[in-house]
C-alpha cells in the first residue's frame, strides 16, 4: 500500500491516441475543496493506504487543484444518440480523464466529474451539483454489492461555489473509476471517418478485447472476424447487464448511446432509481416524458443502441450482414442471464420452460398490487413456510396466495434441502437497495458537511443480502414524504 497518492504508478494511454480523441487542458478548480467522503476500497483497488486519503496531496488531486503525477489530463470527445434522437458531437463537458493508475488489480482510469468546462461544454457550466453528485457516489458501490458491473467513485468533494439549476445549489466533484470511459458514442463519433474509427477500435481491442483478436486462422469473419468478434462481445456484456438492472430493479434513466459503456458497466448515474413499488413501465427520470426509458423499456433500448454501435461499424467496410449476425446474440444473452438470476431470485435449481408463465404471472402480481419490489422478492423465501404472512403483504390477498401455491407446487417438483434454498435466495434478494429516499437522507446530511449518511448506506449496501440489527429503517419501504421524491435530468 502507498502513502501518498504522487506515488502511484500512473500512465495514460488514451492519450496516446490521435489528438483529435481528446483536448488536454487542465480542470477549473473549486473554490475552498473538502472532501466530503473518501472511499478506502476503491484506494484500496488502486493500492493507496487509508492513510494516503488524508493528505493534501489527495485532496488537490481529487478537487481538481492539482494534476495526477505521471498522467496527463485531457477531455474525450464522443458523440451519441439521446432520446433516440443523433445528438451530433457531445463529449466531456465537465470530465477530466486524470491518467491510469497501475496497480496489481489492473490498469484503473481516474476521471473527475464536474470539475469544470471544456471545448466539449456546449451551453453548460462545466458544474455537477452535490445532489448528483453523492448520488454517483453512492450509486457505484450499490451496484459493486450486487455484483454488477459498473464505474466506482474514489472521492467525493465538496464546495459552496454555487451552481445554478432550478435553484442555486452547490458544486462538488466525483473522482470516477473505471477500466475505462469509452461509450458506443465513442465509436459513432466516428462514423464516418474509417481511419479514426480503426484506431478507436484497435486500441479498445488490444486493451479490454485481446480475444478478440486471437482466432484461429480461418474462423468466419475473414478479414473484420475481429470487429464481429468484438461487436458480439459487447453485445453480450450488455445484455448480461441489462438482465441483471431488470432483476434488481434498476432503472438507469438515461440510456443514451453515449451513455453506455463499451465495456458493459453502468455508467452515468443521473436520474437513475431503484424500483420501490413495482410497476413494470415504471419511469425514473421525470424528465423522460414519453418514457423512452421506463424499466420494461430497457432491454430493447439497448439492443437499439447496440445497433447505433453496430451501424458505426459500417464505414470499415464490415457487410451489414454480419454484423446483424452479431447483434442476434443479443436476445440469447439477455434471456439466460435472467433466467439465471430470476432462478436464483425464485429458488429454482434450473430454469424449466413451464417457469417462464410462472415468473411472468409473479411480476404481474407485484405489478397489480404496485408491491414493493425488494421486499416482495426478499419475502418470497419464507413464503412456503409461512404462507400467511407472506400473503398479508398483498392487497389481493386471493391471487397471492393462488400464485403462491403455483410456486409450492414448482418447488415440490425439485430436490433442492429448503434450507439451500432459502440460503440461495437470500444471497440474490437483497435486503438493502438505494432506495431514492436513503439517497435524499445523505444528500441533506451531506448539504451539511455531515458524510455520515453515506457512510451507513456505503456499510449496508456494500454487503446488502445480510440484515443488520439496527437497520431495519434502511430495509422498509419508503416513508410518505418520499413520494414528493422526483430526479430529472438536471444535475
Ligand atoms: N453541467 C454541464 N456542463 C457541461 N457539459 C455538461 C453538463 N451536464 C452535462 N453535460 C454534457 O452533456 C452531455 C450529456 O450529459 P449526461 O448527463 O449524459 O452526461 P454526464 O452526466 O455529464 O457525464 P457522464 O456520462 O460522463 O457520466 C455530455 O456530453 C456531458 O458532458
Ligand atoms: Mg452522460
Amino acid at each position: 500500500m502507498i502513502d501518498s497518492i504522487k506515488q502511484l504508478q500512473v500512465e495514460n494511454s488514451f492519450a496516446q491516441l490521435p489528438a483529435a480523441f481528446y483536448t488536454r487542458l487542465q480542470p477549473q478548480a473549486l473554490r475552498n475543496p473538502r472532501l466530503l467522503h473518501a472511499n478506502v476500497d476503491v484506494a484500496r483497488m488502486l493500492g493507496l493506504s487509508p492513510a494516503a486519503l488524508e493528505t493534501p496531496e489527495f485532496l488537490d488531486v481529487v478537487a481538481g487543484s492539482a494534476p495526477l503525477p505521471g498522467g496527463q489530463t485531457l477531455a474525450a470527445v464522443y458523440s451519441g444518440h439521446q432520446f433516440g434522437v443523433w445528438a451530433g458531437q457531445l463529449g466531456d463537458g465537465r470530465a477530466h480523464l486524470l491518467g491510469e493508475v497501475i496497480s496489481p488489480s489492473g490498469p484503473w482510469e481516474l476521471q473527475l466529474k464536474g470539475s469544470g468546462r471544456t471545448p466539449y461544454s456546449r451551453m453548460g457550466d462545466g458544474r455537477a451539483v452535490l445532489r448528483s453528485s453523492v448520488r454517483e457516489y453512492l450509486a457505484g458501490e450499490a451496484m459493486v454489492g450486487l455484483g454488477i458491473p459498473t464505474t466506482r467513485a474514489l472521492a467525493l468533494v465538496v464546495s459552496d461555489d454555487p451552481v445554478y439549476r432550478e435553484t442555486v445549489e452547490t458544486a462538488a466533484i466525483v473522482t470516477r473509476v473505471s477500466p475505462s470511459f469509452v461509450r458506443f458514442g465513442s465509436f459513432e463519433h466516428w462514423a464516418s471517418s474509417p481511419e479514426k474509427l480503426r484506431v478507436l477500435l484497435d486500441y479498445v481491442i488490444d486493451r479490454h478485447y485481446p480475444e478478440c483478436r486471437n482466432a484461429d486462422a480461418g474462423e468466419p469473419g475473414g478479414e473484420h472476424g475481429a470487429v464481429l468478434r468484438f461487436l458480439q462481445a459487447v453485445v453480450v456484456k450488455t445484455a448480461q447487464l441489462v438482465a441483471h438492472w431488470q432483476t434488481v430493479g434498476f432503472c438507469h434513466g438515461v440510456m443514451n448511446t453515449d451513455n453506455m459503456s463499451i465495456l458493459g458497466l453502468t455508467i452515468d448515474y443521473g436520474p437513475y432509481g431503484f424500483m420501490d413499488g413495482f410497476q413494470a413501465n415504471h419511469i425514473c427520470n421525470h424528465s423522460d416524458e414519453q418514457g423512452r426509458y421506463a424499466w420494461n423499456a430497457q432491454p430493447s433500448v439497448a439492443h437499439w443502441n447496440l445497433y447505433r454501435l453496430a451501424s458505426s461499424l459500417l464505414s470499415l467496410g464490415v457487410d451489414a450482414e454480419s454484423l446483424k449476425a452479431q447483434l442476434a446474440h443479443f436476445e440469447l444473452a439477455f434471456l439466460q442471464a435472467y433466467r439465471g438470476d430470476m432462478c436464483k431470485k425464485l429458488g429454482l435449481i434450473q430454469w424449466e420452460p413451464a417457469d417462464e408463465e410462472l415468473v411472468d404471472d409473479w411480476w404481474a402480481l407485484l405489478h397489480g398490487q404496485h408491491a414493493d419490489f425488494t421486499l416482495s422478492f426478499r419475502g418470497l423465501a419464507g413464503a412456503p413456510k409461512d404462507k400467511q404472512a407472506f400473503v398479508a403483504g398483498f392487497e389481493d390477498t386471493a391471487a397471492a396466495q393462488a400464485w403462491l401455491d403455483r410456486y409450492v407446487a414448482r418447488l415440490s417438483n425439485q430436490s433442492l434441502p429448503d434450507q439451500e434454498r432459502v440460503a440461495l435466495m437470500n444471497s440474490a434478494n437483497p435486503v438493502y437497495v438505494l432506495r431514492n429516499h436513503l439517497a435524499e437522507g445523505a444528500i441533506q446530511a451531506a448539504k451539511k458537511g455531515d458524510a455520515s449518511e453515506i457512510e451507513t448506506l456505503l456499510k449496508l449496501l456494500r454487503d446488502p443480502y445480510t440484515e443488520q440489527a439496527g437497520y431495519e429503517a434502511y430495509a422498509a419501504k419508503p416513508p410518505e414524504w418520499a413520494c414528493q421524491l422526483e430526479v430529472s435530468c438536471s444535475s
